[in-house]
């Protein structure tokens, strides 16, 4: 199939061109491209932004397990409608993702769906008890090819267990992603310690639990050679640590979540559980610096950490409620009205935290690419100037637990390609 994409401006930048995508690459790139034979289907691009597409590090797919939550035929079409190209489906399932046979399985229902390239993230410990190391090798070597592995959910706290990880996955060439919370500094932790959790009576997740596991795995990881990335940074504290250990040449990177980016603490006023996540929602301040240390490159992308949840588990009272919130279908939008509308972060910018870094940092060859001939058409086109309204209801994944519900945002996908293929368009599966 060939397709032609009319008028598109290539990263926001420059006068709109014509791009043409024949068997899943880029082949033509031009001023004017005439559409030939009846054969080329052409989009048009209306001077709409394209981008390579995006590619989340931090997603929960909840297949094997929670199918009442989320699947991967569901998470996959709300990545594809979020512009996403590929996603990193964490470990968190039951049963655990921490053998070949879960990581070949998640694997295998990505290729069936086919709406984005899925790759499984592999336990770092088994059933991610934190006890033992789980078969990091068995399943790097898997049919699944696994490259990034984490606990999330969890932190890999012991520091014995951490550092045999980190010195094991320099062997295999991957990637250790921890969740940083120092479990004996958040028992009972509902929300961010400070004033709005003591003024509501909620037990408090201080910054202290993240930043001190930060500092103590990037010392890890630099000791060990190895590479470190870190998962959902939620304070500025943890931007300190990363600024000084990328000074002193540590080989770490880091994500943040859009809801860090955009929403505070302020929210549990409410005493809504759709705004309890780990890590919590931080205060304004911690938002600011999680936003321009995004902006210089401190914090290397954006990761949705899309956690969709039951309704049972939700809506229920603040302390029995599950943490987490969805992500994909919203992460574009907020990233434009917190970094794009505040004039951090230019589209190509946009193109570095949410496709290239993320693509580099999991040892993606063929996402992240530039726009230019050749290249694997692995697509997004964003309408910068469109708005919608979120409702949970009407997002693709089973789940609804959207903390964005009724709000208005910028920043509307209007077509993603897969291989030169159209996974979604104009709000809708293809
Ligand atoms: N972020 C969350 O609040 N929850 C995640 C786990 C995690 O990312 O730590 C989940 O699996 O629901
Ligand atoms: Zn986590
Ligand atoms: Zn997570």
């Amino acid at each position: 199939m060939t397709l032609l994409i009319r008028g598109a401006r290539l990263y926001g930048e420059g006068e709109p061109v014509d791009v043409l995508v024949d068997n899943g690459v880029i082949s033509e790139i031009s001023p004017a491209i005439g559409s030939g034979s009846e054969d080329v289907e052409v989009v048009d691009a209306g001077g709409q932004v394209l981008l390579p597409g995006f590619v989340d590090l931090h997603t929960h797919l909840r297949e094997p397990g929670r199918e009442d939550a989320e699947t991967v035929e569901s998470g996959s079409a709300a990545a594809a409608l979020g512009g996403y190209t590929a996603v990193f489906a964490m470990a968190n399932t039951d049963p655990v993702a921490d053998n070949a046979v879960v990581v070949e399985h998640v694997w295998r229902r990505g290729r069936e769906t086919g709406l984005v390239d899925v790759h499984p993230v592999g336990a770092v410990t088994a059933g991610l008890k934190g006890e033992k190391l789980a078969e990091l090798g068995t399943m790097a070597k898997s049919a699944a090819g696994v490259r990034v592995f984490s606990d999330d959910g969890h932190c890999v706290a012991d520091p014995l267990l951490m550092r045999r990880a980190l010195e094991y996955s320099t062997a295999l060439d991957v990637v250790i992603a921890q969740h940083a919370e120092e479990p004996r500094l958040t028992i009972g932790a509902q929300a961010h310690e400070g004033e709005n959790a003591s003024r509501l009576g909620y037990a408090g997740w201080p910054a202290s639990a993240e930043e001190s596991i930060v500092a103590r795995d990037c010392l890890l990881a630099q000791h060990a050679g190895a590479r470190l990335h870190i998962c959902h940074v939620s304070t500025a504290g943890t931007v300190d640590v990363l600024r000084w250990a990328k000074d002193r040449g540590t080989r770490v990177s880091a994500e943040v979540t859009p809801h860090h980016l955009l929403l505070t603490d302020e929210r549990l006023a409410t005493y809504d559980p759709v705004n309890k996540v780990n890590p919590p929602l931080r205060t304004a301040g911690d938002a600011a610096r999680l936003r321009a240390a995004l902006a210089e490159g401190v914090l290397d992308c954006v990761a949705t950490d899309h956690a969709p949840h039951a309704v049972q588990d939700k809506d229920c009272e603040w302390a029995a409620a599950r943490p987490g919130m969805l992500g994909l279908q919203t992460a574009l939008s907020v990233v434009t009205e917190t970094m794009v509308r505040t004039g951090l972060l230019d589209w190509r910018g946009v193109a570095r935290v949410m496709s290239e870094r993320p693509a580099e940092i999991a040892g993606l060859a063929d996402q992240g690419r530039p726009l230019e001939v050749g290249e694997p058409a692995n697509l997004t086109l964003v309408d910068p100037d469109a708005e919608w309204t979120v409702r949970g209801a009407e997002l693709a994944s089973i789940a609804a637990n959207t903390p964005y519900e009724g709000m208005r945002l910028p920043g509307v996908v209007t077509l993603t390609l897969l291989r030169g293929q159209i996974t979604a368009r104009e709000g809708k599966i293809v």
